[in-house]
């Protein structure tokens, strides 16, 4: 890895001097690519075309399984009662129910198969993005884990944020907005922030350095998933 601003030398100086902050900052410019990427922007104005919707949607359907696996590592790995609690809640309330029933009808709507649903031939970027995360959930690596989910829900706030209203009327695109925007869903973020905020500073230098690459492998690996949606 390159040289490093040490993560107590940089909050000196910084605005935001969060370790989810220092987290994020250091994986620029490849962030604030994936917040302002041209596929998501397409979601926030909802004209995506539905080929490139599905495909995506299939797609991401498989990151969304073992994204579930590692909510549920992240529950076996916290180091506290008070954290496991909101994930478990997550868990129950978003990713298995409301998100679950959104692919359902999303998929439907397009003109999915089953057979789309259940075995679809995964793209390189879902394959490396399921390993990555089946890794850190085998590995049982607390920070590690807290840095994948962050990023998989900072940056989907990131660029559901920026969705003006009115919303799409389309409702696979609305709905993918709003299950990713809103006070709820910036409050999920806001924890897992926070977890990373309280753990990181306790955390040694090197360790630091491994949570900070758990971090940008999957900041690229959200850029790559959009280029892959835009390419079809
Ligand atoms: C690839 C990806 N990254 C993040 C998210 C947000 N849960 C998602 N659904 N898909």
């Amino acid at each position: 890895m390159e040289q490093v601003v040490p993560y107590d030398e940089w909050r000196a100086g910084a605005a935001d001097p969060s370790f989810s902050e220092w987290l994020r900052s250091l994986s620029e410019p490849e962030w604030s690519a994936v917040v302002s990427h041209p596929f998501a922007a397409s979601i926030t104005r909802g004209d995506v075309p539905d080929a490139a919707m599905r495909r995506y949607l299939i797609q991401d359907l498989q990151f969304v399984d073992s994204f579930t696996a590692l909510l549920g590592a992240a529950v076996a790995s916290a180091d506290t009662f008070e954290s496991r609690v909101p994930f478990g809640r997550f868990l129950g309330q978003t990713a298995t129910s409301q998100e679950l029933t959104y692919f359902d009808r999303a998929l439907e709507a397009l003109g999915a198969t089953p057979g789309d649903l259940t075995s679809p031939r995964l793209e390189p970027v879902t394959e490396e993005f399921r390993a990555l995360m089946d890794e850190a959930r085998r590995g049982l690596d607390y920070p590690s884990i807290l840095a994948l989910l962050c990023v998989a829900e900072w940056s989907y706030l990131g660029w559901a944020s920026r969705a003006a209203e009115p919303l799409p009327e389309n409702f696979v695109h609305r709905e993918w907005i709003e299950l990713h925007e809103g006070p709820e869903f910036r409050a999920w973020v806001q924890f897992i922030r926070g977890e990373l905020d309280r753990l990181g500073p306790r955390l040694g230098e090197e360790e630091r350095l491994r949570v900070l690459d758990v971090f940008r492998r999957a900041v690229r690996l959200e850029r790559r998933f959009f280029d892959m949606a835009t390419e079809s």
